[in-house]
């Protein structure tokens, strides 16, 4: 069920984490994804293969693609107000995805079982309801803010418990009852 909190339809769902690979505005290296809530437990994003994502002359690595669905599956967690990291992700390669083509996502949670959480995503090419090229689907795990203390290396903890905007998406997300 969406949280009675979760972000409205519409709204832009920001990074969770600015060194993120996948949607951290201050990583140089990364996909820069821009997720937006939807209806029911729904997000939708945008991603540009970039000349930096190919995998094959002209193509997206495969790897990436699968981030930019991780990614974007991930970004259910603020619709659902849980913390969660991905433990299974099952990707199909439907079509080859060219350099500069923007791939359509769309993932939405299909089930949640304790602190299982079921869902799947989509990446279309050509728009938002064009052919689907990506389709994963994925098993996320509830944790709480402990995993990421007890796990991450020293520097980057300290770094993001230093920073306050860190510190209040983190305790938003703990509160969920
Ligand atoms: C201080 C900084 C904080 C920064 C974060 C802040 C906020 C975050 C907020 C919002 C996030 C928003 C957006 C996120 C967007 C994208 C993120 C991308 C996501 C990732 O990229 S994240 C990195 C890759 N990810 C990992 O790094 C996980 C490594 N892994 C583990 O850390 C453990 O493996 C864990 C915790 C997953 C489970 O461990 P555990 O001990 O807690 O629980 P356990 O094993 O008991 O599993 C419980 C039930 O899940 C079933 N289960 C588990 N794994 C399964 C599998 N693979 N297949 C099928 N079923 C599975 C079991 O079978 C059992 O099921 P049952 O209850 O039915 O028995």
């Amino acid at each position: 069920m969406r949280h009675p909190d979760a972000p409205a339809p519409g709204e832009l769902l920001g990074s969770h984490y600015d060194q993120c690979f996948g949607c951290g505005g201050e990583q140089p290296h990364g996909l820069h994804l821009a997720t937006r809530a939807r209806d029911g437990v729904r997000v939708t994003a945008e991603f540009t293969v970039r000349p930096a994502h190919q995998g094959a002359p002209g193509l997206a690595h495969g790897g990436v693609l699968a981030t930019a669905l991780d990614e974007t599956l991930g970004s259910l967690s603020w619709l659902l107000r849980v913390i969660a990291v991905t433990g299974r992700l099952e990707t199909d390669y439907v079509l080859p995805v060219p350099v500069d083509t923007v791939l359509h996502l769309d993932a939405e949670a299909t089930a949640v079982a304790g602190r299982k959480i079921y869902c799947r995503a989509t990446g279309r090419i050509g728009g938002p309801d064009g052919p689907v090229a990506v389709r994963a689907e994925a098993l996320f795990i509830e944790v709480k803010v402990d995993h990421f203390i007890d796990n991450g290396r020293p520097e980057e903890i300290r770094a993001a418990m230093n920073d306050p905007d860190s510190v209040r998406r983190v305790r938003a997300f703990e509160v969920n009852p």
